[in-house]
């Protein structure tokens, strides 16, 4: 968990400040429900805690300067998930998680709070994505809608990348994906099908035909976090194992820490999205247990 962060959110009253962080300009959240961090850059949920409770997002401890991507919280990849269908040269995991978008807070109580996110600029692609962030009963719900604002259809992809802070990876169980049929991109993309629960004790990428909720249960932590969705028929399930190594902003260090479950539309369900039309796509993160 990122220490920098953790000290700005100590330092800080109850209330809503901005601050920044390697260059990454930030809104932090300090209420009686709990902590949010949100990241300009990105439209991205950085952190979330509940009251009392531990966080529920992992974040770098060594997150790369601006404008690198940000590794943890929830990075958006938009509007294509992983590779670029056509054009590999454009940037894996599309052109959210590096724009810059605006932050609204719509409301903020005691109880909870809802934040509305908009790209600075457009990002020129004809489609007009817009993410809501919502507290709720001491979970966190991430939304983001899309209109075709062009007069031709777009086929569209996406993932909230959601890094689920866990006490060691490779004790942790994950429920609901019994019985899926999943793409194993260690395995060249092979169509397997997923047998009883799902361990992580090696490097992990896949993509399953799955649209309800999965269950990670910690025992380290004493807790199962649930992670439900609505609007995706693809569950990204990731943890770079020994690979971890060769990558800066994780290393073999940090890679037990967490887990990726993604709520999203991969090639196995894109969305063929008409002139005019909107399509929303979400996940619930929560503690279950
Ligand atoms: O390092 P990045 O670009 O954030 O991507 C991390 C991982 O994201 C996952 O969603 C992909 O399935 C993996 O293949 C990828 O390695």
């Amino acid at each position: 968990m990122n220490k920098e962060l953790m000290a700005l959110l100590q330092a800080m009253p109850d209330g809503i400040q901005d601050a920044s962080l390697n260059g990454f300009s930030l809104l932090l959240l300090r209420q009686p429900w709990g902590e949010l961090v949100l990241s300009r850059q990105g439209a991205q949920v950085l952190h979330f805690r509940p009251a009392g409770r531990q966080p529920l997002l992992w974040l770098s401890d060594c997150v790369q300067p601006a404008p690198a991507p940000i590794r943890g919280g929830i990075p958006l990849c938009w509007p294509w998930f992983a590779a670029h269908p056509q054009d590999p040269s454009r940037p894996f995991h599309g052109l959210a998680r590096t724009a810059l978008w605006d932050i609204e807070v719509k409301s903020c109580d005691s109880r909870g709070a809802s934040l509305v996110l908009q790209p600075e600029a457009t990002l020129g692609t004809g489609l007009v994505p817009s993410v809501t962030v919502e507290v709720i009963d001491q979970a966190l719900q991430v939304s983001i809608a899309t209109l075709n604002a062009t007069d031709a259809p777009i086929l569209l992809s996406q993932a909230l990348h959601s890094y689920l802070a866990v006490s060691d990876v490779n004790q942790v169980v994950l429920d609901g994906l019994d019985g899926c049929e999943y793409r194993d991109k260690l395995q060249d993309g092979a169509l397997c099908r997923q047998q009883g629960p799902l361990l992580i004790r090696q490097a992990t990428d896949r993509i399953y035909r799955h649209d309800t909720v999965t269950r990670v249960q910690d025992t380290g932590a004493q807790r199962c976090l649930g992670i439900g969705k609505f609007g995706s028929g693809s569950t990204v399930v990731w943890n770079p194992g020994a690979a971890a190594e060769s990558i800066a902003d994780v290393g073999m260090a940090q890679q037990p820490a967490f887990v990726c479950v993604e709520a999203a539309n991969t090639f196995v369900d894109p969305v063929q999205l008409l002139p005019g039309q909107q399509y929303r796509m979400g996940t619930l993160i929560s503690i279950l247990e």
